[in-house]
């Protein structure tokens, strides 16, 4: 390639780009630190450079460093500026603020957390490595369940982000997808975590008795209350009997062999119950058709963070449903949600 052409300046570009990615990674978990999206909603109206720096509380001196961190903000989309520079809120922004029920400041939170990032650090030492099943294991000399059952800091900071998601998928789950739990006398949901979606269902199905089962680290200060109870155990040796199991972002977080375990006895759990019920499953089903780059992209980012993480992984349809029949389950049915996830309903 010639030094001097198009070609090799773009491809220039794009390597300096991919390189500096991190920089807005960087910006982005700052900005929700300093809570800039929260100054600028409070203001009220669209807020000049001065106010901002004002309300943010940092150091004077720091001030003008403000107006940098701005501009790659404002250049990768999480704030607008009109002419006379003042900043306003985006969509993408709104998603952080604190007043907000529904945020993802927990996503920033826990996919920049220090701990996770050092994994990806050794991902080449990792490829060539024969003992360490996953790059986290690597860095930190321990899987990633137990990473955030020892550092309880991490541990808490993982279930304070799932929980912000289960929050609007609960919405979801109890008005458009209300069916799925009609009928139905128990359900479980295993490695519900805090049992966020749990509580929204026993509330909105006062008769179904509702379960959240994880390991016991995660549910050992939660109250069982009415029709909800919180068990601790580990999904590989029990699952308790129900009609329907709930598995809402779980097993992604597992490769093929240990999905079937886990179906398996899912399978068992809802066959000892009444000779009938189902699994409901709730993950990225990839579809590398999506016209969506910005969809498409994260479904590949995420799939990366499953394996660097976890030795886990994103599945298509087909990769689905190959898991369902050698978990021994008849049939399936997906329905597609509003974002990148989809709800699939197996059969046993
Ligand atoms: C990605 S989180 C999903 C949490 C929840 N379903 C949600 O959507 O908010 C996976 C959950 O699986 C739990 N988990 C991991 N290993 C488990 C095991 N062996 N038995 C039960 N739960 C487990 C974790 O503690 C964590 O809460
Ligand atoms: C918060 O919304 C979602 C989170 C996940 C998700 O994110 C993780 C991030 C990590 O840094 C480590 C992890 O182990 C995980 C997960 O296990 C995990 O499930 C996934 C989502 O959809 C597939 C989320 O919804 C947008």
């Amino acid at each position: 390639m010639e030094v001097q052409s198009v070609e090799f300046c773009k491809a220039q570009a794009h390597i300096w780009n991919q390189v500096f990615s991190f920089t807005t990674c960087a910006s982005l978990k700052c900005a929700v630190q300093l809570g800039i999206a929260d100054a600028i909603d409070d203001h009220g109206k669209p807020m000049s450079l001065f106010y901002l720096t004002k309300a943010l509380q940092i150091n004077p001196s720091k001030a003008p460093y403000i107006q940098r961190l701005m501009g790659i903000l404002v250049n990768s989309g999480f704030f607008s500026q009109d002419k006379l520079s003042y900043y306003s809120l985006t969509p993408s922004s709104r998603l952080l603020l604190k007043k907000e029920e529904l945020n993802l400041r927990g996503a920033v939170e826990i996919m920049l957390d220090p701990a996770e990032l050092k994994a990806w650090s050794s991902l080449s030492d990792w490829f060539k490595d024969e003992k360490c099943r996953t790059t986290f294991e690597m860095a930190h000399g321990k899987n990633f369940w137990d990473f955030c059952a020892e550092e309880s800091i991490h541990g808490e900071i993982f279930n304070r982000a799932m929980s912000t998601d289960s929050q609007l998928i609960s919405k979801l789950l109890v008005t458009e997808y209300k069916f799925l739990f009609e009928g139905l006398t128990s359900l479980v949901d295993i490695g519900g975590g805090t049992g966020t979606i749990a509580k929204a269902i026993a509330k909105s199905f006062p008769k179904l008795k509702c379960t959240v089962f994880d390991l016991p680290h995660v549910v050992a200060n939660l109250e069982s209350k009415e029709n909800l109870e919180f068990v601790g155990g580990d999904m590989f040796e029990r699952i308790p009997n129900a009609n329907a199991i709930l598995l809402k972002i779980v097993l992604h977080n597992w490769n093929d062999e240990d999905c079937m375990k886990i179906l398996k006895k899912c399978k068992e759990a809802i066959l000892g119950k009444e000779k009938s019920g189902k699994v409901i499953i709730i993950d990225i089903v990839m579809d590398s058709k999506k016209e969506d780059y910005e969809s498409l992209q994260a479904q590949i980012s995420m799939d990366l963070q499953m394996m660097v993480l976890l030795d886990a992984k994103e599945r298509r349809e087909k990769e689905w449903a190959i898991l369902f029949q050698k978990s021994g389950f008849s049939g399936y049915k997906i329905f597609s949600m509003f974002d990148y996830r989809s709800i699939i309903e197996v059969y046993p």
